[in-house]
């Protein structure tokens, strides 16, 4: 049976829980396992081959247990304006033959926008190779190479997972009465506060920066929206939770990259080739 003096310890018992000493357990205790955590990470980067004998996938997790994620950087004058607004004009041609943009690429965070694959350099042209080959080539010495020089990759061990171009447009016109406005058709003023599922991640600014107001890649963790100018390009890492910040006048049109490790690109052909299979109807055949 309980006794009063029974209810009056059970009540001690959950007010100590709220005391100054249960705090202080708690936080020694959370102390103690993080820094066990932290030996542990530091064990497994001990037991890494040095960063010139590394595979992909081993300087792949050097990179996470570093957790030296690469923040927010502006590398300048990327592309010249000549060459942002040839990607552009193949822009502006791809929804003149198609009718506009896609908007289904990106399931949870869609973007306004089309692939860099499916572009033509010249009207009449075939789609893909041109406009691929060349804006590749340019991402990849332009931006791969001082990204990975940036994070401790090998330049070649870093690939692209996905490389697109996204239209963000405003109702209202833009404020530059020198920068084109480009007939690309799109609803999309913002998008969302996500992560790209990517280990890297780089957006360049195709239009003139006068073209637009608002706009920019807005970080959480900084509460920092980052402007470029046309041209430049930002660079982060993949897992930072970020949102392009709304258009409020005009225009901005950016090249998105989303970067791997060779390896993890490997295998995502490999699980596409295999899931492709699978979907593949069964043939059957008159007997
Ligand atoms: O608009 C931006 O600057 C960010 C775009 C972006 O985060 C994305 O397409 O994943
Ligand atoms: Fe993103």
């Amino acid at each position: 049976m309980a006794t009063d003096s029974d209810s009056d310890s059970d009540l001690d018992l959950d007010l100590d829980l709220f005391s100054d000493e249960a705090d202080q357990t708690a936080a020694s205790i959370k102390a103690a396992l993080l820094q066990r955590a932290d030996q542990a990470r530091g064990q497994k980067l001990a037991a890494l081959p040095p960063p010139s004998q590394r595979t992909p996938a081993q300087n792949r997790t050097a990179y996470v247990l570093s957790r030296q994620r690469l923040q927010p950087t502006v590398l300048p004058r990327v592309l010249t304006s000549d060459e942002c607004e040839l990607v552009v004009a193949a822009v502006v041609d791809y929804v003149h033959r198609q009718g506009g943009l896609q908007s289904t690429r990106h399931e949870k965070f869609p973007t306004t926008d089309v692939p860099v694959s499916d572009l033509c350099l010249r009207r009449g042209s075939p789609p893909g190779t041109a406009v691929a080959d060349l804006v590749s080539a340019w991402v990849s010495e332009r931006v791969l190479r001082p990204l990975a020089e940036k994070t401790g990759f090998r330049p070649h061990h870093l690939g692209l997972k996905d490389l697109f171009v996204v239209c963000y447009s405003a109702p209202q016109p833009g404020p530059g009465r020198n920068s084109p406005w480009y007939p690309i058709p799109s609803q999309q003023t913002s998008l969302a506060i996500h992560s790209d599922g990517c280990l890297l991640s780089f957006t360049l600014l195709l239009n003139h920066h006068d073209a637009f107001q608002g706009g920019g890649t807005f970080f959480k963790a900084t509460a920092r929206t980052h402007r470029v100018q046309q041209g430049d390009v930002l660079i982060h890492d993949g897992g930072l939770e970020h949102a392009g910040a709304e258009v409020t006048a005009g225009q901005r049109i950016i090249l998105v990259g989303f970067v791997e490790t060779i390896d993890v690109l490997r295998e995502k052909l490999r699980w596409e080739a295999q899931s492709a299979r699978r979907r593949r109807p069964i043939q059957r055949h008159p007997v």
